[in-house]
C-alpha cells in the first residue's frame, strides 16, 4: 500500500493540485476521504472533499475504534473536527491520496509506516498565498474573512521549521506556477511509486 499525503498550508494549492495528480495518474489512485464537522462550502460535495458529518457520528466512530487521528479546530464558528477513519477503506494493495495537515501525517505514517507514505508538502510565498486566499473567499457567498485569518496565522505554528523537521518532510514543492509545480509532483510521486 501507498499513501500519498498532499501538506501545506492554507492556500497553498493543496486541493488544486491534488485534482490534477489525480487526473493524470494511471491507475488513478484511491482517494482517502476525511471526516469534517466543519460546515460544506459552496462548491463543495458530501463524500468528494469529506464526509460531513455531526460530532455525535464522530464519537460513534470513536466507540467503534475506527478513528486514526482525530484534531479539533477552536474556530470563531465554533469547534471543528477533522477525522480519518479505519472505516473499511484501506486495502493492502491500492495507492491512495488525500489532503492532511502536518498534525495529522505523523499518527497515519504510525498507523501505516513510513515506507507507506509519499509525503507532498506544497509552499507559497505568504504574500501571494494571503492574495490567493483572499480571493478564493470572495468568490463565496458568505465569505468567512476572520476565519481565513484565524488559520494563516495559526498555519506559521502548525508547520514550523521544527515540526517540518520532526516529521522528516524533507522535499517541498513551490507551487507558484501551476503547471511547473504539477510536472514537478507527478515526477516525484512516479518515482516514488
Ligand atoms: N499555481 C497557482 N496559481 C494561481 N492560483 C492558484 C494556484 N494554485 C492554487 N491556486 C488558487 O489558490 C486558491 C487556493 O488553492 P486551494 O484551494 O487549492 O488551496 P488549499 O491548499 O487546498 O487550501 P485550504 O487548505 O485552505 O483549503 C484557489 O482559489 C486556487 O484556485
Amino acid at each position: 500500500m501507498k499513501i500519498i499525503y498532499f501538506m501545506g498550508k492554507s492556500a497553498s494549492g493543496k486541493d488544486t493540485i491534488y485534482r490534477k495528480v489525480k487526473e493524470k495518474l494511471n491507475p488513478s489512485p484511491k482517494e482517502i476521504i476525511l471526516y469534517t464537522t466543519r460546515p460544506i462550502r459552496d462548491h463543495e460535495e458530501n463524500g468528494r472533499e469529506y464526509f460531513f458529518v455531526t460530532d455525535s457520528e464522530i464519537a460513534q466512530m470513536e466507540n467503534e475504534r475506527k478513528i486514526i487521528e482525530k484534531r479539533v479546530y477552536h474556530t470563531v464558528y465554533g469547534d471543528w473536527i477533522y477525522a480519518t477513519a479505519d472505516d473499511g477503506q484501506f486495502d493492502d494493495n491500492s495507492v491512495y491520496m488525500t489532503i492532511g495537515t502536518l498534525e495529522s501525517y505523523v499518527p497515519i505514517r504510525a498507523h501505516f509506516g513510513a515506507e507507506t507514505m509519499i509525503p507532498v508538502y506544497l509552499e507559497v510565498e505568504d504574500g501571494l498565498r494571503l492574495e490567493r486566499a483572499i480571493a478564493r473567499e470572495r468568490t463565496q457567498k458568505t465569505a468567512k474573512y476572520e476565519e481565513m485569518c484565524r488559520r494563516f496565522l495559526a498555519d506559521q505554528a502548525d508547520f514550523s521549521e521544527e515540526k517540518l523537521k520532526a516529521a522528516n518532510i524533507i522535499k517541498r514543492f513551490k507551487n507558484e506556477d501551476r503547471e511547473c509545480c504539477l510536472k514537478e509532483v507527478l515526477s516525484y510521486i512516479e518515482h516514488e511509486l
